[in-house]
């Protein structure tokens, strides 16, 4: 989306078509580092260690490590051990088990010697497809927004999202940024309570980098605050990004997520999911079955950042022992309706 005047994608082949150019995501806000990723080996830590994440960007960097594979070795056995290796490095979004076996299709039963190319030009699509997708999630968004808008024409409407759903968690637009992208690009006047989004704090440091990055009025706020500013009246709608969502609707999202959900009933607040089809599970027949991804303690009892003078430095939150599930799951029952690329849904 734009990043510093400019409109680009989150990912992109390198200038030798061989590798990928992604942002480290770990830097950002402090830093903007392009890193290419020219092996299997690089896209898998990149997607386990989180350089890159979010559900459509997870899926889009492992088809393109499994066409690095290829390129590599070619063979029956190099292709299911790339595929082993890459569907292992996060289980709950499930874009990441989708875009590898759009791939493996796409090159099983050709010659071993046609089957990089073939794979990597199925990446490019996935990539292609997705920013399209997320486009007309947001183009769809924006009918919705302006409706929620019209209530109340003389102030702005007061967005809450949760993690970053956006275009670094995609290719282009994001998810649940997207309809707030194109409806303040539309001049409706719209802000965003950003979620800070313990532990990883993906709210804080990449939506509000992203909204700054593109001149959309917004505030931090601390996880536990949003239950009040919705009791207040201070929230018109949540939107909220997903890594699967299942047969029955359930929806799994970052942890928090169900938190706000239950506020978002209890106060009357629409809550709704924003999605690219890709991210649909029909295959899982509720959140139940979802493995949630745990992730390491030191996530919880550690922080990491620059000081005020710049130089990074490692805190201790606390030396207790820490549990960190990276996601939750929200029952169907608690979602007014799902943003899609097919519309907005009232159910799946
Ligand atoms: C558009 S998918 C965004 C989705 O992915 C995030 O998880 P993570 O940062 O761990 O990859 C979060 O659940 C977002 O809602």
């Amino acid at each position: 989306m734009i990043l510093e005047g400019k409109h680009i994608r989150s990912i992109a082949r390198t200038a030798d078509g061989k590798g990928i150019r992604i942002l480290d995501q770990r830097q950002l806000p402090w830093e903007i580092r392009w890193v290419e990723l020219r092996d299997l080996d690089a896209a898998a830590v990149a997607i386990r260690e989180m350089w890159t994440r979010g559900a459509p960007m997870i899926g889009a960097t492992a088809a393109y490590g499994l066409a690095m594979a290829l390129a590599v070795d070619a063979s029956d056995t190099g292709l299911d051990a790339a595929y082993a290796m890459l569907v292992e490095t996060r289980p709950t979004a499930i874009n990441l088990r989708w875009a590898l076996e759009q791939v493996r299709t796409a090159v099983e039963g050709l010659p071993y010697g046609e089957r990089a190319a073939a794979a990597y030009a199925r990446a490019d699509a996935i990539c292609d497809e997705d920013a399209e997708l997320c486009r007309a999630i947001g183009e769809h968004g924006l009918d919705l927004l302006r409706g929620l808008h019209a209530r109340h024409p003389d102030r702005p409407l007061n967005i809450l999202t949760h993690c970053n759903a956006g275009w670094l968690a995609t290719v282009d637009y994001g998810t649940a940024t997207a309809p707030i992208y194109l409806a303040h690009d539309a001049g409706i006047p719209v802000h965003v309570w950003v979620d800070e989004t313990r532990p990883r704090n993906q709210g804080a440091l990449l939506t509000a980098f992203e909204l700054r990055n593109h001149g959309v009025p917004h505030t931090v706020i601390a996880d536990n605050a949003g239950g009040l500013l919705m009791m207040q009246g201070q929230v018109d709608a949540v939107i909220v990004g997903t890594d699967r969502v299942t047969a029955n609707g359930d929806v799994c999202n970052k942890i928090g997520t169900y938190l706000k959900a239950l506020a978002a009933h209890d106060n009357g607040v629409p809550f709704y999911v924003a999605l690219p089809y890709t991210t649909f599970d029909p295959a899982t027949a509720s959140g139940a079955d979802i493995p949630i991804e745990a992730r390491a303690p030191e996530e919880v009892t550690r922080l990491t950042g620059p000081d005020e003078a710049g130089r990074i430095a490692t805190i201790r939150v606390t030396d207790s022992p820490a549990l960190n599930p990276a996601f939750d799951v929200t029952p169907a029952r608690l979602v007014t309706g799902y943003i899609t690329e097919r519309g907005v849904l009232d159910r799946i």
